[in-house]
């Protein structure tokens, strides 16, 4: 079964535009757990531009599914981490100053700096996830350090979806064919909607979980979050 993790930075965008706490940030992540969500994601970046450090606080004790913190292991980052040793950790290789998340980690010649942050994340208890790019030699150096999972960033799929959905899908399934075969887990995330998801979770064997924010919250403007979420849901069955 692939679960589906709703990222709620863009609650917080929405939230941090008047200065003060409408929507309630804690109150949608309750909601959407109750309204189907199987995780809740958040990406505190340097300049918490949505999601703030003390948010991921503030959420730990209340998410009951599984909390995935995703980020550059920045010092500051890792003692958030340390501090709320949540059920996942996505590691992302962003510049502070990224827009959004724009490319997977190069796991060949990180792969020495990886495999200490990944030896550390794992003895907090975590379940580590490396954000990655679907690249054959990628993958295979994945695995040397020690990841539990890698999360395909899905931005490059979705630009070609709607003119060639078989060539946009082809990398990403011959990689997840790989990483099973070595024992790796599968996310998936980045500019899914409701759209393309179906045919990735059609294509990509072993997908694990899949993380949702910026389409899903755009989505629910209009078709209500609640509603939202199970049609999210409902292209994962
Ligand atoms: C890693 C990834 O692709 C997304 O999780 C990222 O968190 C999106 O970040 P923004 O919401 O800041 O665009
Ligand atoms: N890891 C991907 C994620 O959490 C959300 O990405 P997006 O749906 O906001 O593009």
């Amino acid at each position: 079964m692939t679960k589906l993790s709703v990222n709620i930075n863009k609650i917080a965008t929405l939230r941090n535009a008047r200065g003060h706490n409408r929507p309630d940030l804690l109150q949608v992540a309750r909601d959407c757990e109750r309204f189907g969500a199987q995780g809740i994601t958040v990406h505190p970046r340097p300049d918490e531009r949505h999601i703030r450090y003390q948010d991921v606080r503030d959420l730990k004790p209340l998410v009951t599914t599984e909390l995935n913190i995703e980020g550059n292991p920045t010092p500051d980052f890792l003692n958030l981490v340390r501090e709320m040793r949540p059920e996942q950790v996505t590691l992302v290789p962003d510049a502070p100053d990224a827009i959004t998340s724009n490319a997977g980690w190069d796991t060949v010649e990180h792969q020495l700096y990886l495999m200490g942050v990944v030896q550390e994340l794992k003895s907090l208890g975590c379940r580590v996830s490396i954000f990655l790019d679907p690249d054959l030699e990628m993958v295979k150096a994945a695995v040397g350090t020690g990841t539990d999972r890698i999360e395909f960033y899905t931005e490059a799929y979705a630009r070609q979806y709607p003119h060639d959905r078989e060539a946009a899908v082809l990398p990403y399934r011959t990689a997840a064919i790989l990483a099973q075969q070595l024992g790796l887990g599968i996310n998936a995330g980045h500019d899914l909607d409701l759209e393309n998801l179906a045919y990735l979770h059609q294509n990509l064997p072993g997908l694990a979980e899949v993380s949702i924010g910026h389409a899903l919250v755009c989505d629910a403007l209009y078709l209500g979050l609640e509603n939202t979420i199970q049609l999210y849901r409902r292209q994962l069955q």
